[in-house]
């Protein structure tokens, strides 16, 4: 087909795929795995009543569960796709009604903080694969979602050395047919990672787009009419979601703070270099910086996912 995806597979990878919480990321995964027949069937549970019904109106799911107890029976793979700090508690509700040699994975955005919550709430008898799609929108819901929101980007795995590797390659054959590139790596790793690459990088954005609104010599109009340049690409990212980026850096706290602390370090370093009017030193930083991106660029990993969410409206009612 022409989105990308590949055709349908010929047999199921698992019978029952039960998402908890469907917005952004569990409503793209219901779409992919319905698009790419990754399991037999999909049942679905949220706890907000509202999102329940959304999922059920863009037929989102086979099954829209009313509890997360009943959602999970009769699930060979549970993924749990809620706020970081919600994780714990979903597991400890859902751990004695999970049938033996279920899979459960998740797709939080910080992966040590949910092993310690989520692995001692489970029963010996399943299997927990963490997982975190590097992949996203600053929109929530369930008609943010899109079925090639993983194409061709990353999908981190970090099970811990107890975990036997053919579950291990269950859960990468499930992201590979999702379109995913997949490594596998240490939790505490992912994290310091992530800390750098995407959550540092949102705290800045919050922190300008603050700074920016509580200038008191630059009106609010004057933020949102001059703000075609740089600070609307700030301000595109500031508008993620808050419940989401609060459970990130509560559950990121070591590694946020040790990458803030170097970003702070060079951050001194350019404003010295502004000071003594350091014009080498800022040249050969702003060519570096430059090459990364055309890096990144020419490596193709700017965007995959077709240009959905920038600039569309939060929770269209789109059918899948
Ligand atoms: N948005 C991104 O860019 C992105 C990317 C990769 C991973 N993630 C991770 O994916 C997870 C979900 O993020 P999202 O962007 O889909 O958020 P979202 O706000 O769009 O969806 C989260 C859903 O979880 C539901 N929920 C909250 N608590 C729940 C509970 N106790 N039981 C059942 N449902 C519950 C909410 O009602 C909501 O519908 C987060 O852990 C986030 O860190 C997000
Ligand atoms: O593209 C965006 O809007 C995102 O913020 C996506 C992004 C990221 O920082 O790359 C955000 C958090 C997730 O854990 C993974 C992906």
């Amino acid at each position: 087909m022409a989105d990308g995806l590949g055709a349908r597979l010929e047999t199921p990878l698992f019978e029952q795929l039960t998402l908890i919480g469907v917005g952004l990321i569990g409503s793209s995964l219901a779409r992919v795995a319905s698009r790419k027949g990754l399991a037999r069937r999909i049942v679905a549970y949220d706890n907000d009543p509202d999102v329940r019904a959304k999922v059920e109106r863009l037929a989102l799911a086979d099954v829209v569960s009313p509890s997360p107890e009943k959602a999970v029976q009769g699930a060979d793979l549970v993924i749990l796709c809620a706020p970081v700090g919600a994780m714990g508690e979903i597991a400890k509700t859902i751990a004695p009604h999970l049938a033996p040699g279920t899979i459960v994975s998740d797709v939080g955005s910080v992966k040590e903080a949910i092993i310690e919550a989520v692995a001692p709430a489970l029963p010996g008898h399943v299997h927990f694969v963490p997982a975190h799609p590097v992949a996203g929108t600053e929109y929530s819901g369930p008609a943010a979602g899109f079925a090639t929101l993983f194409l061709n980007r990353w999908c981190i795995l970090t099970p811990t050395p107890d975990i036997d590797p053919e579950i291990v390659a269950r859960v990468e054959s499930f992201w590979s047919a999702a379109g995913a590139n997949v490594e596998i790596m240490k939790a505490t790793h992912h994290d310091l990672v992530l800390a750098i690459t995407s959550h540092v990088p949102h705290l800045i954005a919050y922190n300008i787009v603050g700074t920016a609104a509580d200038l008191e010599t630059v009106t609010q109009s004057e933020v949102i009419k001059f703000s075609a340049g740089g600070f609307r690409d700030f301000t595109r990212i500031a508008a993620s979601d808050p419940t989401m980026w609060r459970d990130i850096f509560l559950n990121n706290k070591s590694a946020v703070i040790e990458m803030l602390g170097r970003f702070t370090e060079d951050l001194i370093a350019l404003q010295r270099m502004i000071r003594h009017e350091d014009g080498d030193g800022l040249f050969k930083l702003f060519t570096r910086t430059r090459a990364i991106r055309r890096n990144i660029i020419e490596q193709g990993q700017e965007t995959a996912a077709p240009d959905f969410g920038r600039g569309v409206a939060k929770d269209t009612d789109e059918e899948r």
